[in-house]
């Protein structure tokens, strides 16, 4: 039985369902009155009822569509109710006109014409205009008008005739018809969503669809256990990411915390049309926390800068090894760029929409690689990136753990191998595994020190004062000739990340817009001296911007005091090896 409730506008409406409804087999029905608002009143507890349908007519009938969840049917007035009251209004004198909104005023002046019959019509939008037109019909000397329950309660008001529109058998029967189709139509989309939401209760995932102005769609019932009591909206991060897939329209990954637990999460446009957005939650497969190990969601491009022909080879080999995912090698004394270039790779074939995991094999114990073998959680919902540093520290028991971590991450990661030693030296040596070298080095790249591309050695200062424009707002825009050259002719032990120190250290003690000679040559004594321009003359150690730079600034000094010794800096700095490591890559 289908259970349907008839909200009427009026008493006949009432009267006549109750006439036909002992016709309707399959319908249980009940009848109330209620005209517009006190209508809406009635329907609005239909639902917790267990009514199937509701039937209304006309403005009642809207209202209800508009505040309830379920199937409305309207009354229709057909052309039988019009034709039953225009003849009505033939046996009465004085002029008639109708007010009714588009649906009765339409067919009123059809009828009229067939009819041959003087009634003037009028179309009312909304029901807030009745009064107004029927004021005007009263000064015009009309005595009937003919229109829906609203006119004709106003007509009473000001002293019109007013003339129902009922309906009649015709119009009530094909509504209860209409409930019937209408209640199997929605039974079987209701029966459609409900396969759909279950579907969706099973994935393995959290799941969230939102629209492009936050609004939920869909949230599976993972994604509610996940959040507990927090709303999911409030992450500021699912903010940031709507917008990012939305302008980019691609897809962004990134990582939240929730309750205590580490997800990464995957956002695309599910609907491009309709600019719906989908996201996945997973727990994180990184979510303990190793040593020396971070994963980032941001990974910006950096212009690899030089005109030499190792620096274009560089960029050449850039595009080349992003087209394929094979594991790569790069191999180079400390400070020539292998990270950089890593990190250039990842963003080349990913954008930002991947994470990269960095790794410090320096800091990485046979325990932590237990951990992450043994994590019984998928690594990624989204392929990435996966970089070692300082691969050539692992002992054989660790490597020998991370091969096997690597035969479980390769499927979804490009792995970048990282090594500022001879990893050939080793092999013979018998200290690094042959297999799992094969497996880390299908590519190779070796990276010659700054000392062979010295005439790089502009550009990179040019492009270390742009960046410290940027990020300090410093004066200096260039380097005096003279003060190059005798840069140039030093032979950089630590390549270009001590050129870059150096470059900050001379924009720090310059004062005019150029750094000078004079400033050059005393750097560069200094270093040749074993020591740092600032050793003796601390005073001089520009500690200015927030805590996150001052902190970076002493760091930076410590380690070019410490000859790029990460050891060494460490304990000089009173923390531990891997909060140094941290700090230097955030
Ligand atoms: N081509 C380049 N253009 C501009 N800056 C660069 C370039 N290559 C490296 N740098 C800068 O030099 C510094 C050192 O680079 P990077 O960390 O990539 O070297 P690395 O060889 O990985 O060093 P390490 O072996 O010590 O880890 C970084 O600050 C980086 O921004």
């Amino acid at each position: 039985m289908i259970k349907v409730l008839v909200v009427a506008p009026y008493q006949g409406l009432a009267e006549a369902m109750k006439l036909w409804k002992f016709e309707q087999d399959q319908l249980s029905i009940d009848i109330h009155i209620g005209n517009l608002e006190e209508g809406v009143k009635i329907a609005r507890n239909a639902e917790s009822q267990g009514y199937d349908v509701i039937i209304s007519r006309g403005g009642t009938a809207s209202l209800i569509e508009e505040a309830v969840g379920m199937p409305v049917v309207d009354i229709k007035v057909t052309g039988y109710d019009m034709l039953r009251v225009f003849t009505l209004l033939k046996g009465m004198r004085g002029k008639a006109a109708l007010v009714g909104f588009p649906n009765i005023s339409q067919g009123a002046s059809t009828i009229c014409s067939i009819l041959d019959m003087d009634v003037k019509t009028v179309t009312i939008q909304n029901e807030e205009e009745v009064a107004g037109h029927l004021k005007v019909l009263k000064q015009e000397k009309y005595g009937v008008v003919i229109g829906d329950v609203v006119t004709v309660q106003n007509a009473e008001k000001v002293g019109l005739q007013g003339i129902l529109i009922t309906s009649g058998k015709e119009a009530i029967m094909e509504a209860f018809d209409e409930a019937k189709r209408m209640h199997k139509l929605f039974d079987r989309l209701h029966r459609h969503h409900s396969l759909h939401a279950q579907l969706l209760d099973t994935l393995p995932q959290a799941l969230l669809m939102v629209d492009a102005n936050g609004k939920i769609i869909v949230e599976n019932k993972i994604l509610k256990e996940v959040l507990g009591a927090k709303d999911v909206m409030e992450l500021p991060m699912i903010n940031q990411m709507l917008s990012r897939v939305l302008e980019d329209k691609r897809s962004q990954w990134s990582k939240v915390e929730i309750n205590h637990t580490m997800y990464e999460v995957y956002g695309y446009l599910a609907d491009i049309k309709e600019r719906i957005v989908c996201f996945l939650f997973q727990k994180s497969y990184f979510n303990k926390r190793v040593e020396g190990m971070q994963v980032a969601t941001h990974t910006s491009h950096v212009p690899i800068s030089g005109s030499s022909s190792i620096a274009i080879q560089m960029e050449d080999n850039l595009a080349d090894y992003a087209k394929v995912d094979s594991s790569i090698w790069l191999e180079g004394e400390p400070g020539t760029g292998k990270m950089t270039f890593a990190r250039n790779l990842h963003f080349e074939m990913f954008g930002q929409s991947a994470p990269i995991v960095l790794m410090d094999a320096e800091y990485l114990s046979s325990q932590d690689l237990k951990i992450l073998i043994e994590n019984e959680h998928p690594p990624l919902l989204e392929p990435g990136t996966f970089v070692c540093n300082n691969i050539h520290k692992l002992n054989l028991d660790a490597q020998g753990l991370m091969l096997k971590l690597l035969y479980r991450l390769s499927s979804q990661f490009r792995i970048i191998a990282v090594s500022d030693h001879s990893v050939h030296s080793l092999l013979e040596q018998g200290l690094f595994s042959h297999d799992l070298y094969y497996k880390m080095a299908k590519l190779n790249m070796h990276f010659l020190p700054l000392r062979e591309r010295m005439e790089d050695i502009q550009e990179f200062i040019q492009s270390f004062i742009t960046e410290a424009h940027t990020k300090n707002g410093c004066e200096t825009i260039g380097i005096r000739p003279k003060a190059l050259e005798i840069l140039q002719n030093y032979h950089w032990p630590g390549n270009i990340d001590q050129l870059k120190q150096v470059t900050e250290e001379l924009i720090l003690n310059s004062s005019g817009y150029y750094v000078e000679p004079s400033g050059a040559a005393k750097v560069i004594s200094k270093l040749k001296q074993g020591h740092s321009t600032e050793e003796d003359s601390s005073e001089n150690l520009h500690i200015e911007g927030d805590l996150k730079h001052m902190e970076k600034t002493i760091i930076r000094k410590v380690m070019e005091q410490e000859g790029m010794n990460q050891s060494r800096a460490a304990k000089r700095l009173g923390i531990n090896r891997t909060t140094l490591w941290r700090k230097l890559n955030s």
